[in-house]
């Protein structure tokens, strides 16, 4: 067996991980809430790069990520934030929204809004609109869609 055959021999598929529909579950919700059309999914990273490139794609959308600093090559525009173990720095290349454009953020999961609230702030310096803050997992006890200026949908609800 090669070398190579014998890597692909020792991987497996696990169907429907993390969440049978995922994607689809998504998508549907902001095609069919009446939003306007939305010209950039804004992924924080790190995880909120793994399914927000496919949910633009699903859009006809562009795809922008904001990143934790020092990342990004180019012009950037930065913004300080608090989560819940001290504070951190977000940042987003100056062109990647235009003034006018409709943006979504896009995260894995919402704790106490920090991260989002921020991701929220550099749309808004951009000239960007955020119609929708959208993330697969919620910790509702921590009331993080409370920061935010706009609403914001989530797949699963955890209250403990
Ligand atoms: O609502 P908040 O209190 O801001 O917390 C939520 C953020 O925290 C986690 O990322 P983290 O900053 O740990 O970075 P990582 O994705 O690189 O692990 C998570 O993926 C969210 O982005
Ligand atoms: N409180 C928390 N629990 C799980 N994941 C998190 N990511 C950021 N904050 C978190």
């Amino acid at each position: 067996m090669s070398d190579i055959a014998r890597i692909k021999s020792l991987l497996r598929a696990i169907p429907d991980f993390p969440k049978k529909a995922l994607v689809t579950n998504i998508t549907h919700h902001l095609l069919s809430s009446g939003l306007p059309k939305i010209d950039v999914v804004v992924g924080l990273d790190a995880r909120g790069f793994l399914l927000g490139p496919w949910i633009a794609n699903r859009l006809g959308a562009a795809f922008v990520p904001v990143r934790k600093a020092g990342k990004l090559p180019g012009e950037t525009t930065r913004v300080a934030y608090e989560k819940e173990y001290g504070t951190d720095y977000f940042e987003m290349q100056k062109d990647a929204i235009k003034p006018g454009q409709n943006a979504i953020v896009l995260d894995d999961l919402i704790a106490t809004g920090g991260s989002a609230k921020a991701a929220g702030e550099l749309i808004k310096s951009h000239g960007g609109k955020t119609l929708e803050y959208v993330f697969f997992v919620e910790l509702t006890a921590l009331k993080g869609v409370q920061q935010l200026d706009a609403p914001a949908y989530s797949l699963i609800q955890f209250d403990d």
